[in-house]
């Protein structure tokens, strides 16, 4: 049921560019023709909020290009399709990526796909299909952006709630500084599918132990199930297997 049972159901699980992976600074390559990233997102693309019983998400209606990712390692233009976060039952993990071992106590993936391919679905399966931006998230001062979504958490605490969430600028969730490390790898979950360039800034946001607090107040389980809190919904690192990681600064 959980990250080490997924091979015996997806093979790809034990395969060449799994994510995530433990990032080591020094070991990283910095690239001086990595562009900066270009995001440009429109708040009225909000669709909604939703508890798919693995993490919560934000929706984006993703028709056209006025949500989009360019520049940074990536070619062409990407879509946003939605946000989502992965946390740990305690302050000392959650994190997905960690940074020379060191866990955060959740990370942001704002999830975006390659507009070469008609579609979120067709790209999901295509090497250079997806791009996923990775912001880690430090215990300090309360995030009051953050705040807006945490706030929609208690109208979608079960497996399968959905509820209205709109006008709301992912951008806002960034920290000030765009720099970042690129890799070739995977989502983090099942179909655990080797699409993904993650894109992972090296600036984290602030969240305040309440607001984890909040993170842990869903739950995995729907309506009528003996309630199961949502945490440690994270894969821990996986093998490097020679890949290059580059860094977009010194
Ligand atoms: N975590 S991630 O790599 O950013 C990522 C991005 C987009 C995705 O569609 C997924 N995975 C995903 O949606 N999987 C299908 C639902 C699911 C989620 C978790 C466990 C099993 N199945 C992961
Ligand atoms: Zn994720």
């Amino acid at each position: 049921v959980g990250p080490d049972t997924w091979a015996e159901e997806f093979p790809v699980a034990n395969g060449p560019r799994q994510s995530p992976i433990n990032i080591v600074p020094k070991e990283a390559h910095y690239d001086p023709s990595l562009k900066a990233l270009k995001i440009n997102y429109d708040p009225s693309n909000t669709k909604g909020i939703l508890n798919n019983g693995h993490s919560f998400q934000v929706d984006f209606v993703d028709d056209t290009d006025s949500s989009t990712l360019t520049g940074g390692p990536i070619s062409g233009t990407y879509r946003l399709k939605q946000f989502h976060f992965h946390w740990g039952g305690s302050d000392n993990r959650g994190s997905e990526h960690t940074v020379n071992g060191i866990r955060f106590p959740c990370e942001l993936h704002l999830v975006h796909w390659n507009t070469k391919y008609p579609s979120f679905g067709e790209a999901a399966d295509k090497p250079d299909g997806l791009a996923v931006v990775g912001v880690f998230l430090k215990i300090g001062a309360a995030n009051p952006r953050l705040q807006k979504v945490l706030d929609a958490l208690e109208a979608i605490k079960n497996k399968g709630k959905q509820t209205t969430f709109a006008n709301f600028d992912p951008k806002t969730l960034l920290p000030g500084s765009l720099a970042y490390w690129t890799y070739e790898g995977s989502l983090t979950t099942p179909p655990l599918l080797e699409s993904v360039t993650w894109i992972v800034l090296k600036e984290p946001i602030s969240v305040s132990p309440a607001q984890m607090a909040m993170f842990r107040s869903l739950h995995f389980t729907g309506d009528g199930e003996a309630p199961c809190c949502m945490v440690d919904n994270y894969r821990p690192p996986q093998p490097l297997k020679g890949r290059l990681v580059r860094a977009s600064f010194k």
